[in-house]
């Protein structure tokens, strides 16, 4: 599991980017003759976080034969200028841009072909490893003299900084969690953005380079890009002078059944927590743990709903079973706010969703509703978050460690979360967050952000008090503070 002290700060609002979207990226430079700047730009900032983190000692820089050689050949340049010792072994260099910077390496420090032997020799000499063996350009699966040299890289035991990614690790997708086939990083080092590989694989810290490109460049060619806390800040709700419950959203909760009955609780705390006015459960069942502030009503049949009042937002289907599809279909028709959890997340709800609906799939719902296995989902849930917006429609939130979000016209993801909110019932308090949001007045894909982030703000603030121990109840009630906080902070201290 990603530990949390290796995730990068939740503030970054970096770009994630595909392979074929860096190679788009870097066309667009070499037609503004930027590339090479680029280029020398990476390997200056690579190497200046090398001698700030790991300050003494030799450094073995290993070059493959394209960019990702280049840019190591350039960090190998700046660290000997910085007075390091820097010993590099390098692939016959391919890429003509790589080839200059590999002349202007030359003469300053020892380059050699690499092959085992003088890695092995290397490796028992130095202090740090520089992997720039392979990067965006990797087409899988590895050749064999490649496989050997990363098991070698892996069993020295030495300080690894990998450039860009880590070589094996597939840029676009999760890698499949065998370790033997890629080089294990302490640090990577990702150029201009993160690449998907490096958020849904367990790749240890990852470190984002800004190299000075033009962010409208960036923006045109990212794929995802990260939640930030001022973004959030700026989605909250806020309360005028004279609010009072109704005008601060009434969310009706409907879910459970005999036998599961903590899942819509656990909803209605959410919801309460993220400042909603009213909150109203609707159940089959007796809801013993409610909240006290939420009003819990035992219904005999569903239709008992049409005579309600209308409410600002719904969320539906924790632990309702197999009467949610109809139960959803009643509720999609009041044309309302709804998030769409756990039990109403079925296939047969295609075609019936409209704008203001949030669906909210983990892996395996959300492969349930795509017709396909969890490890499709897993293997790159950009895709499916996607498909599952197209299909679907509304916003699709993919939860995960870490979570994505399909807009109709952006992917999002958010950095912030720990594996400590796997745990029961989690989820369940998410959908009450967000239906909070909607009930405000935020759009589906505004509540889907902002209620994603919250959550998780949440959680971390719940594992930090309490470690993998935390429970659902603990994210409820830390939404609160972590709202708080979020609201009074001033940008210096996001
Ligand atoms: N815009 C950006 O982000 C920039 C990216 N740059 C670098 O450019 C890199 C991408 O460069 P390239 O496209 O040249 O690709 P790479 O340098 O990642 O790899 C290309 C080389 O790897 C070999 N290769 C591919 N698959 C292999 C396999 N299965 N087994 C063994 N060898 C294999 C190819 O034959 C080729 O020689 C990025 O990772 C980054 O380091 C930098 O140059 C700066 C600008
Ligand atoms: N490793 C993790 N990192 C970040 N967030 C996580 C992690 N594991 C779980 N979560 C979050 O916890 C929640 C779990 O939801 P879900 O699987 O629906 O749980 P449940 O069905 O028990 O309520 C999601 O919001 C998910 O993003
Ligand atoms: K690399």
């Amino acid at each position: 599991m990603r530990e949390t002290s290796q995730l990068p700060a939740p503030g970054s609002g970096a770009f994630v980017f595909t392979a074929q979207e860096i190679r788009e990226l870097d066309a667009d430079l070499a037609r503004r003759d930027l590339l090479e700047l680029t280029m020398e730009h990476a390997g200056a900032r690579v190497a200046e976080v090398i001698h700030a983190r790991f300050p003494t000692g030799p450094v073995l820089a290993l070059a493959g034969g394209g960019a990702n050689g280049g840019d190591t050949f350039v960090a190998a340049r700046h660290l000997h200028a910085l007075g390091r010792e820097v010993y590099v072994l390098a692939q016959g260099t391919r890429h003509e841009l790589a080839g200059r910077m590999r002349r202007r390496l030359e003469g300053l420090c020892p380059i050699e072909l690499l092959t085992e032997e003088r890695l092995c020799a290397g490796l028992s000499k130095t202090r740090v490893v520089l992997d720039g063996l392979l990067g965006t350009g990797f087409v899988p699966p590895l050749r064999e003299e490649l496989t050997q040299w990363i098991r070698r890289i892996n069993e020295a035991g030495k300080t690894v900084v990998s450039l860009d990614l880590p070589t094996g690790l597939p840029s676009d997708t999760a890698g499949d969690g065998s370790d033997a086939e890629r080089v294990r990083a302490d640090l990577t080092l990702a150029l201009v953005g993160f690449k998907p590989g490096l958020l849904f694989s367990e790749v240890g810290e990852v470190q984002v380079l800004d190299l000075g490109v033009p962010p409208a460049l960036l923006e045109r060619h990212a794929h995802a890009s990260c939640i930030t806390p001022e973004e959030v800040r700026a989605l909250l709700p806020r309360r005028v002078r004279g609010a009072h419950k109704g005008t601060a959203g009434r969310v009706y909760v409907l879910g459970g059944r005999p036998g599961y009955t903590g899942a819509p609780s656990l909803t209605a705390y959410g919801a309460l927590r993220a400042g909603s006015g009213l909150v109203a459960l609707y159940s089959r069942a007796e809801l013993p743990r409610h909240p006290v502030e939420s009003m819990a009503h035992r219904i005999e049949d569903w239709n008992a709903l049409t005579a309600l009042p209308r409410p600002d937002a719904v969320a539906l289907g924790m632990g309702l079973g197999e009467d949610s599809v109809p139960v959803a279909r009643r509720v999609l028709s009041w044309k309302v706010p709804v998030v769409l959890d756990a039990d109403a997340l079925q296939s047969e709800l295609r075609g019936a969703g409209h704008d203001a609906v949030v669906w909210t799939p983990h892996p395996g719902e959300a492969a349930r509703l795509l017709g396909i296995g969890t490890g499709d989902i897993t293997r790159d849930p950009f895709a499916a978050a996607r498909a599952l917006q197209l299909a679907y429609g509304g916003t699709v939130v993919l939860k995960g460690g870490p979570s994505v979000i399909a807009t109709p016209g952006a992917l999002r993801v958010c950095l912030a979360g720990n594996p400590g909110m796997a745990t029961g019932g989690s989820g369940d308090v998410l959908s009450g967050v967000i239906a909070a949001l909607l009930g405000a007045g935020l759009s589906a894909p505004e509540a889907a952000i902002a209620g994603v982030y919250l959550h998780a703000a949440a959680g971390d603030r719940a594992y930090a008090r309490l470690g993998y121990g935390l429970i659902a109840s603990d994210i409820a009630h830390e939404v609160a503070p972590a709202w708080h906080v979020l609201h009074q902070a001033s940008s210096e201290i996001l």
